[in-house]
């Protein structure tokens, strides 16, 4: 009986799952709608989560669980995306990427033996003759031109003796007084590229002093030299082959001077001095260790270089030439290449060496110290003669150590080293036997074969190389074509790799968001656990002490349920139960019979609504009259009085649930018949249901004496009739009490109760869903009902 089912719906959670038509939309949009639904999944940070109230977790779970299942068919779409892709590439992109690679391997080759044959054929080592113009002093000192030059003959020239003999000399090119700087580079350009592709290249300016070595190998800022050029050259190339070659440039500078090596890139003067030695390294090229290699990367940072180690450079005044260089100055390049196609790697060298004036001791005045650097200058000029001789003469000994000149270029003279001489010489008549010396040196140079050199002297292999030369141009042009194609499928390659990191990145992503929305569901199903265990043991606590069952006989007559069979056990605190039982011996023995009753300590209410059967068996039931009946009789609002525990009712302003005040009547005040039957009833009945509360009821109805008689007249159709017309206008509320009974709605300002405040506002809440019906209504709180009304 006390038991009733219509215990009202949980917040029993469904699991978390996607909608299925949420699901379906977001697995058909594709992977780019995908990464922006993504986007939108901000729900982990969103502050709306956080403000997500308790009751809404619920909805709030579902919510996760649908954007958590959502995100995992991101997850899934993103990872067969990805499949995809690597498949494809796999597929079409690797294959194609060989081909090309090889194609472009095997033309790379091609082209580098073909050039390297070109040159070749041109001669490893290469003489240019290059004669610088009368300069104003000489013309005013009245010497002539003695040197021919022939406009159609670009390989010739005719050096005027003082007997007015001839003297003709060949060389690779000739260039004259009116050639400029670009001439001179043009022709040096082809020996400078091979050193991109590998080989080692030394390029030296031999001559007299004030024949113009320095002039064309470092030049004037109006008029680079070859240096200048040269390097500009190599950065541009690298540049251009930036794609598939990653070349890297080291530049030292260092100078022999009387046969020692100094570094002229050192920063102090003490480093100036330090004596530096020729070490054979590792690979069996010749090294010094200590010497400053500055790796330059623009062609700036190596004129700056330039200039500041030009400014080391040991030079004097002589007779010939005011700033005469005494000593070798030679500019090392050194290049580190890797090819990204093949991973070849190659380690080359460029040496650009401006030589000391070789002018014969005699011929100019020097003594003292000038006179020793002048003959240290001559030997090493001369041992470099000597390792020329030997090489044009195939000795199997080749005396690179005669000097340190020599000893530092030993891997840049001879074998497949490319080597061009620029002999340098005075037009003047003053200067007749130096240039003569000069070009006799320059051509036994130039007699050399390295190699394969052979002489172009048959027109046959002129033919051969015409041919060569076109097949070259044609390689080098479908070299630059797959250069183009393998440049575009770098590019191809590097957009897809692109595009898989990105998914990768996004797949981090879900995955991520994957936890942390697992996680979140996880602590809002806890929560939610949490939130369930307080509130049972929130209703366990705010149950009001139930009296013995003995004393209850009243909540078995007012409904028509049968009661559980066997004795009902109600556990109850000793300090409720004492009170309860001081309370109702106190009145049973009459000494406080109309006390006030104490605040009420216990209510509930039924949420599901139905007529409370209205059986002849119970008579504390009570007819409420609504708002306006009730304002009528009781101007005055009143309300339950906790501290004397009188039996009123307080009528809500802003309600239609208002109810009548009942105003606690002493059993003595009753009428007769009233006292008789509650006596009656209080003596026959086994649960002793207290006569004071027995005694509270009254009716407001005028023509229902008792509740007995007002329960027939309640149920007989008669009586029906007679009470709608009695109260046409109201609804009414019929409601029972056990023991204490709150009716109506208690002092807004009562503060809540602990533990059982939450049930105490549900009563709140549930009293104005009765007002509103006007209807009895059973209360039931968990699986303890608690009262009726
Ligand atoms: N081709 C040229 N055109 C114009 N002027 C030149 C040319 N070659 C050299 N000169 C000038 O001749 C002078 C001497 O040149 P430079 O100093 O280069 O000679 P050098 O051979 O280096 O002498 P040293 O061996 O003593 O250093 C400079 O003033 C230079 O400007």
């Amino acid at each position: 009986m006390e038991e009733e089912a219509s215990v009202a719906p949980s917040s029993s959670l469904p699991p978390a799952e996607a909608p299925a038509e949420e699901a379906q939309v977001t697995t058909e949009q594709g992977s780019t709608n995908i990464i922006e639904a993504l986007d939108d999944d901000c729900l982990i940070t969103s502050p709306i989560l956080k403000a997500v109230p308790g009751p809404d977790l619920s909805s709030t779970l579902l919510l996760l669980g649908s954007k958590y299942n959502a995100l995992l068919k991101t997850h899934q779409a993103l990872r067969s995306d990805r499949e995809v892709l690597r498949k494809k590439c796999a597929e079409v992109c690797t294959p194609r990427y060989e081909i090309l690679k090889k194609k472009y391997t095997d033309e790379r080759e091609e082209r580098k033996r073909l050039y390297n044959e070109i040159i070749e054929l041109k001669g490893n080592i290469r003489v240019f003759c290059r004669c610088r113009p009368l300069s104003s002093e000489e013309i005013a000192k009245g010497y002539s031109c003695v040197v021919d030059f022939d406009p159609a003959q670009d390989m010739e020239l005719q050096i005027t003796c003082s007997d007015s003999s001839k003297k003709q000399f060949k060389f690779d090119h000739v260039f004259g007084p009116k050639d400029d700087q670009d001439a001179v580079f043009a022709e040096t350009l082809p020996i400078v590229k091979s050193v991109l592709d590998g080989y080692n290249v030394c390029i030296f300016a031999y001559g007299q002093t004030g024949a113009g070595k320095t002039f064309t190998m470092e030049g004037t800022p109006e008029n680079r030299g070859v240096n200048y050029r040269t390097l500009e050259e190599l950065f541009r190339i690298s540049d251009q082959r930036s794609s598939t070659t990653r070349y890297e440039f080291y530049f030292s500078m260092l100078e022999v001077y009387n046969e020692k090596i100094r570094d002229l890139l050192a920063g102090t003067s003490d480093q100036l001095l330090k004596r530096l030695d020729i070490k054979q390294a590792a690979d069996g090229t010749q090294d010094v260790p200590g010497l400053v290699e500055a790796q330059v990367s623009s062609i700036d940072e190596v004129w700056e270089i330039l200039k500041n180690g030009g400014r080391n450079r040991s030079v004097g005044s002589t007779s010939a030439n005011e700033l005469s260089s005494r000593s070798h100055s030679l500019v090392r390049v050194t290049i580190r290449s890797e090819n990204f196609v093949d991973g070849q790697k190659n380690r080359s060298k460029l040496w650009l060496v401006d030589l000391a004036g070789s002018e014969r001791v005699g011929k100019v005045e020097v003594e003292g110290e000038r006179l020793r650097e002048s003959q240290f200058i001559n030997k090493s000029l001369s041992a470099l003669g000597d390792v020329i001789s030997s090489l044009a003469s195939k000795h199997p000994h080749i005396p690179y150590r005669n000097s340190k000149l020599t000893h530092l270029l030993q891997s840049s003279l001879g074998g497949d080293c490319k080597t061009l001489m620029f002999a340098q010489i005075s037009p003047s008549s003053a200067d007749l036997g130096e240039t003569v010396c000069s070009l006799n040196f320059a051509s036994r140079v130039r007699g050399i074969e390295n190699g394969p050199v052979r002489k172009l002297t048959d027109p046959s292999e002129s033919f051969k190389l015409k041919q060569m030369a076109e097949k070259l141009l044609q390689e080098e042009k479908e070299i630059a074509k797959l250069n183009e194609s393998l440049q575009l499928m770098h590019l191809k390659y590097a957009s897809r790799e692109n595009v898989y990191k990105a998914l990768q990145e996004k797949i981090r992503d879900a995955e991520q968001s994957c936890r942390s929305y697992q996680q979140k569901v996880r602590d809002l199903e806890n929560q939610l656990a949490d939130e369930k265990k307080a509130n049972k043991d929130t209703a366990k606590f705010s149950k009001p002490p139930l009296a013995p069952m003995k004393q209850r006989p009243a909540l078995r007559r007012i409904n028509n349920m049968l009661p559980p069979p066997g004795p009902q056990t109600v556990k109850i605190t000793n300090s409720m139960a004492d009170k309860e039982n001081d309370l109702i011996a106190n009145r049973t023995s009459g000494r406080d019979l109309v006390k006030p009753l104490n605040k009420a300590r216990r209510i509930s209410l039924a949420t599901s609504i139905r007529n409370v059967p209205m059986q002849n068996k119970r008579a504390s039931i009570a007819v409420v009259q609504d708002v306006a009946e009730r304002s009528q009789a009781l101007p005055g609002v009143r309300q339950w009085n906790h501290i004397t525990g009188t039996t009123q009712l307080r009528h809500r302003r802003s309600s239609l649930s208002t109810f009548m005040s009942l105003t606690a009547t002493p059993l003595e005040a009753a009428s007769p018949e009233i006292k008789g039957k509650f006596s009656a009833f209080a003596s026959n009945s086994k649960h002793k249901t207290p006569p004071l509360v027995q005694a509270l009821w009254k009716s407001r109805i005028p023509g229902i004496a008792s509740p007995r008689k007002r329960l027939r007249l309640m149920s007989s159709p008669a009586t029906s009739k007679n009470l709608n017309a009695a109260q046409s206008s109201a609804n009414k509320l019929c409601f029972s009490v056990q023991k204490r009974v709150i009716v109506g709605s208690p002092a807004p300002t009562r503060p809540a109760m602990n533990p059982g405040s939450m049930i105490y506002n549900q009563l709140l809440r549930d009293k104005d869903l009765i007002g509103r019906f006007g209807t009895a209504q059973r209360v039931l709180c968990k699986n303890r009902r608690q009262s009726v009304i």
